[in-house]
């Protein structure tokens, strides 16, 4: 099932053509299905469960799209959050998402962002590093409670896909070397104000090969037999994110059922929870971002740029990681040539795409990037003072504005004169 179809009106979100949006909210504007986040949301939980995973925690990592009209969708049908910020704690507390279905992990949480985790009562604060553990501990001792902690291992594997995005290698920043996991385990148990829960990893994101996840959670495995067989308490195991999407009519990525079964496989019978934390599968494809041609810009000797109104600041992955996202026009048009497809903002690298084949457009038309959903509007910024693009929450025949347009007034009264000290 499909909520991003051509109607009579041109492509659609669910009921509501992308076209009406856009006049009413203006462009650049992004546009989730509510039914998408749902379906992604419930397929990927029945998936574990299907494959015999009992009671999966399935903390939806709230960076890949945390509007909290979002979270509040999928908090309702359950789902955790996995958070990497004080910030983001807030978000997930603001939907509904109580403490205990929340995860909060990172490799440089600050004392307060700690004393607010704890303080919120979260399921698992992921312990990244020993001086972090050191960190946890103190703020823990001066709030007078037991921090919950699961230790972030690196278990040194290659997730393949893009280098920026690869976490799960030795030489990346994040977790605790598989050598020094145990004895910080064991230390932390006898430690009077943490209270170690159990094992996590991420190993990277777009990852559209089983293989790496699988040797990973082995080896994971393996870690948490080890503790158990030293007599340490572990209740949960946390298996991270990192599941990958089609962004285009590329071969099929492994489906939730094909990730869940490799789980189940690699797991076996350990006497633990499993957790989770997908971003960009449950909200990737069910958000676009629909903009408007401002020009046409031939050059006489070939060149042919498609200039629109939203640019690499509204969605940053072409220009960070050479992402493809696939470009339709809003009303279908017949036809093919290619273009640059460009934004407004005074670099090159605002360059969404070169020589793409797309039919001939005019100034006012619209066109929709696919696949925005994750990693889109959460990572958007106001470079060149542009307005944050504004997001759309469908749902049937309706929609509901849930970010607004920032006036300009708001924006520049964020600037305050200098009061000097
Ligand atoms: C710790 C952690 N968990 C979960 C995720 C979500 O990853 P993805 O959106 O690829 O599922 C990320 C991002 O890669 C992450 O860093
Ligand atoms: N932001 C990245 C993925 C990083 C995932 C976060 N650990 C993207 O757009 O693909």
């Amino acid at each position: 099932m499909n909520h991003f179809e051509y109607g009579p009106e041109g492509l659609a979100c669910e009921g509501v053509p992308l076209a009406r949006i856009a006049a009413e909210v203006g462009t650049p504007v992004y546009v989730y299905s509510r039914a998408t986040l749902e379906r992604h949301f419930t397929v990927f939980r029945d998936a574990l469960v299907g494959a015999g995973i009992v009671d999966p925690l399935v903390a939806y990592a709230v960076k890949a799209n945390s509007n909290v009209a979002v979270l509040k969708v999928l908090g309702e049908l359950g789902a955790g959050a996995d958070t990497v910020s004080e910030g983001e704690v807030r978000r997930a507390l603001a939907a509904g998402i109580p403490g205990e279905r929340i995860v909060f992990s990172g490799v440089g949480k600050k004392r307060g962002e700690i004393a607010f985790a704890l303080r919120a009562g979260v399921a698992e604060i992921n312990v990244e590093s020993e001086p972090e553990l050191n960190l946890i501990a103190e703020v823990a001792a001066e709030l007078g409670v037991k921090a919950k902690v699961a230790f972030r291992v690196n278990p040194d594997v290659a997730a393949g896909g893009h280098a920026k995005i690869a976490t799960g290698k030795s030489e990346n920043k994040f977790g605790v070397s598989f050598a020094e996991a145990a004895r910080l385990y064991a230390n932390a148990s006898n430690h009077a104000h943490l209270e170690p829960i159990g094992v996590a990893c991420h190993i990277g994101s777009q990852i559209t090969d089983l293989t790496p996840m699988r040797a990973a959670f082995a080896k994971m495995r393996g870690l948490v037999e080890q503790l158990l067989g030293e007599g340490l308490h572990v209740e949960r195991l946390d298996l991270g994110g990192g599941l990958g999407v089609p962004y285009f009519d590329m071969p099929e990525p492994p489906s939730p059922a094909e990730f869940a079964v490799m789980v189940a496989e690699a797991i076996q019978d350990l006497p633990v929870k499993l957790a989770f934390e997908p971003g960009r599968v449950i909200a990737a494809n069910a958000g676009v971002l629909v903009s408007e041609v401002i020009h046409v810009h031939e050059r006489p000797e070939g060149k042919r740029f498609l200039v629109i109104d939203a640019a690499m600041n509204d969605l940053i992955r072409p220009a960070m990681y050479d992402a493809f996202h696939d470009i339709r026009p809003v009303i279908p048009r017949t036809g093919e040539t290619t273009y640059d497809v460009v934004g407004p903002i005074c670099e090159t690298g605002d360059t969404f795409t070169r020589e793409r084949l797309l039919p001939p457009l005019a100034a006012g038309e619209l066109v929709a990037f696919m696949s925005a959903g994750a990693y889109g509007a959460a990572m958007a910024s106001e470079y060149n003072t542009r307005p944050l693009v504004p997001e759309v929450l469908v749902d049937g025949d309706r929609f509901a504005v849930i970010r607004a347009r920032p006036s300009y007034e708001e924006m520049l009264a964020r600037d305050v004169t200098p009061e000097w000290v």
